[in-house]
């Protein structure tokens, strides 16, 4: 395979992962993780700080070892490290793991020549994360964003089938964040996996296939972001301008499950946004009000919130 050419289909998941547990000292860091990701697919990690989800990932990459359970990548075992799958996985490194005196052009020709691939991914690999005109700035006079763009660009350069990317928008602005969002989509058009942690819930919504959402090492949820959304009933807000509306009255209309007071709205929780609706159309008229439908952030502040809560009381 050149680096140009998508992976060819096969026939095992990208990953696969079975009753995987992993514990520093007396914490259940990974506690019992079964998970499959298919080959294509755009796979979130989510979770809240300290979930999990960074050793799970190390343990996908072959860079630690589970204690107990099985994991198979493309196919293979990844441990004891398995150089065979390397050229074949792509890892975003830290920014801190630059050759810092080089140039964007020089580090990433470092990077392409130590998996050995083929040096003409290099000016392909700048152009697709956006760094072409900074290709012969130093390293270390890089800003935070274009950094965080070369350790992505560190993953791709050698054509991997498999992309891990860590927090990969963390230092970026909104608008090289959306830009980034295009290089993914493009990646993933190519048939790569790419197995993804964020905390931005945003970003996982209008990316991933699938998100696995972890708490205290275990998958609590494991779905589409449309599924996990749909089946989690979470209620639609309607935003009334404050002038328009009373806290008090809004209380009143039918199907106003809670109603609360925000930043210059009155916000109207319902699970029966509709007749909610019409009606309000006919007390106050509907210009000026928003409706936000429920998203994957309200799904995972509910599921990280219940179980956090179970925890410290439990
Ligand atoms: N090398 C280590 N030695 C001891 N404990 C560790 C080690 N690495 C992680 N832990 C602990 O294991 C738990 C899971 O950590 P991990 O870094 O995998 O979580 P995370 O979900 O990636 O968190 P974050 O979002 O903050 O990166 C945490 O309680 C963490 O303190």
């Amino acid at each position: 395979m050149t680096d140009n050419e998508p992976p060819a289909p096969a026939a095992s998941p990208a990953l696969v992962l079975d009753g995987v547990r992993k514990r520093y000292g007396d914490k259940q860091a990974v506690d019992g993780i079964s998970l499959t990701v298919e080959r294509g697919e755009f796979f979130g990690v989510l979770g809240p700080n300290g979930a999990g989800k960074t050793t799970l990932v190390e343990i996908m990459e072959g860079l630690r070892r589970a204690d107990a359970g099985s994991v198979s990548v493309l196919g293979s075992s990844p441990w004891p490290r398995n150089l065979a799958l390397l050229p074949r996985m792509g890892v975003q490194t830290q920014t801190s793991a630059f050759f810092t005196r080089l140039t964007a052009r020089e580090h990433l020709a470092t990077v392409a020549a130590l998996y050995g691939s083929d040096p003409a991914g290099v000016a392909r690999t700048l152009a697709l994360v956006g760094l072409s005109e900074q290709r012969n700035v130093r390293v270390d006079v890089l800003s935070g964003g274009q950094r965080q763009r070369l350790a992505i660009a560190s993953a791709l350069v050698h054509g991997p089938e498999l992309i891990f990317l860590d927090e990969p928008t963390a230092a970026l602005d909104p608008q090289a964040r959306r830009a980034l969002w295009q290089v993914l989509r493009a990646l993933k058009s190519e048939g790569r996996t790419i197995v993804y942690t964020t905390h931005h819930l945003d970003e996982a919504e209008a990316l991933c296939d699938r998100v696995a959402i972890i708490v205290a090492g275990r998958v609590v949820a494991l779905d589409s972001p449309d599924r996990l959304v749909g089946a989690a009933q979470a209620p639609t807000r309607l935003l009334v301008p404050a002038g328009r509306l009373t806290v008090e009255r809004a209380r009143a209309f039918a199907g106003a499950d809670r109603v609360t007071a925000e930043g210059g709205s009155v916000v109207i929780e319902t699970r029966s946004a509709g007749p909610l609706l019409a009606a309000l159309g006919a007390d106050v008229g509907l210009d000026g009000i928003r409706t936000r439908t429920a998203t994957l952030e309200d799904v995972y502040l509910e599921l990280t919130g219940e179980l956090a809560g179970t925890e410290q009381h439990a």
